[in-house]
């Protein structure tokens, strides 16, 4: 089948490559015309033919909407759009209704598989409805991973991008969590080899993972991390993980720390710490440590 898909970054620019090795055409624009197939949205449109597929895979939020805004003009009624980018699910139903408003179906999807997945494959969680996914199956059959499992229509609009964030979510603790045993292991003396350690792990342990192999390319890359710098970004889906836990009062004690462990990885001297060795001193008379003997 052919597909238009806009988006040919780090995800975009793989899937391409994946889905043209599953025999599909596809036609891909990008702002940056270095890598892009047709110079504009519509000049993409113009190329597919009738029902179109239009996969977005640009950043969540106003690079996504712009898009969506734009394809509602361009496309015909019976065409789809699908979000595979990391939007809030939240803006899935507001995307479903201004396409529907045209007669053009929506589909979110949440992806899997970071710049692996040309070779891996793909995870794929989708939501919308049986018609339109229809349309789009030969493709998530082309970019999902092989084997059983790796592809679930997960329920309405909002259910792929609600269990790609909390897929996230759990992303976010994992990573915490083997980051936080590795701390130890390097901080005692009686481990010498802390990468042997994980690299053992790989195997027959209860702790085995694609994140815990990751770490270990890590580790081989620069054996105690000492190019980097302790400092982590997030892009929302954290985020929008906790605050989902908020709204449904369901306890997420693992996640929100690992969320609130990189906004403290972004602070060289944390403030609430100041407050903290300020009150010890006022009542206990407790001894602080003052700039200058940093
Ligand atoms: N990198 C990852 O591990 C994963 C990323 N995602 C999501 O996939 C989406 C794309 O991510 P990446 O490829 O990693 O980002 P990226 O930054 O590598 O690529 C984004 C591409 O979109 C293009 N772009 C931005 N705004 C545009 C617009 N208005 N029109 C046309 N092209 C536009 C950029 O020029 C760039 O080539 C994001 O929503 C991201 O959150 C999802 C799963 C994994
Ligand atoms: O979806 C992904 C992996 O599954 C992306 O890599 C995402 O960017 C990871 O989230 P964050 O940037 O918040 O660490």
């Amino acid at each position: 089948m052919e597909l238009g898909l806009v988006g040919l970054g780090k995800m975009g620019g793989n899937m391409r490559e994946r889905i043209r090795r599953a025999g599909h055409t596809v036609i891909g624009y990008d702002r940056n015309q270095d890598v892009a197939d047709v110079h504009s949205l519509e000049e993409l449109v113009g190329k597919l033919k009738g029902p179109r597929v239009v996969w977005v895979m640009v950043p969540a939020g106003a690079a996504t909407q712009s898009t969506v805004d734009e394809l509602a003009e361009l496309l015909q009624p019976g065409d789809v759009v699908v979000d595979g980018g990391n939007s809030r699910w939240t803006d899935d139903e507001k995307h479903a209704e201004e396409l529907a408003a045209k007669g053009i179906g929506f589909v979110d999807c949440g992806v899997s598989g970071g710049v692996w997945g040309l070779k891996n494959g793909y995870a794929l969680m989708y939501g919308g409805d049986a018609e339109h996914i229809e349309k789009v199956q030969p493709i998530f059959d082309a970019l999902k991973p092989e084997g059983d499992f790796g592809s679930v229509h997960a329920g309405k609009v909002g259910a792929g991008h609600f269990s790609k964030m909390v897929h996230n979510g759990i992303e976010y603790a994992m990573m915490q969590a083997y980051a936080e045993g590795w701390e130890l292991l390097e901080k005692v003396d009686s481990v010498t080899d802390v990468r042997e350690v994980f690299r053992s792990w790989q195997e027959g342990t209860v702790i085995r993972s694609w994140l815990l192999d990751l770490a270990v390319n890590a580790l081989d890359d620069d054996e105690h991390l000492e190019k980097l710098r302790g400092f982590a970004q997030d892009s929302g889906e954290g985020r929008w993980t906790v605050e989902a836990a908020i709204d449904n009062a369901v306890p997420l004690p693992a996640i929100t720390a690992s969320l609130f462990a990189r906004f403290a990885s972004r602070q060289d001297d944390s403030p609430q710490m100041k407050m903290i060795a300020a009150l010890r001193n006022q009542f206990g008379g407790h001894a602080v440590e003052s700039k200058s003997e940093n």
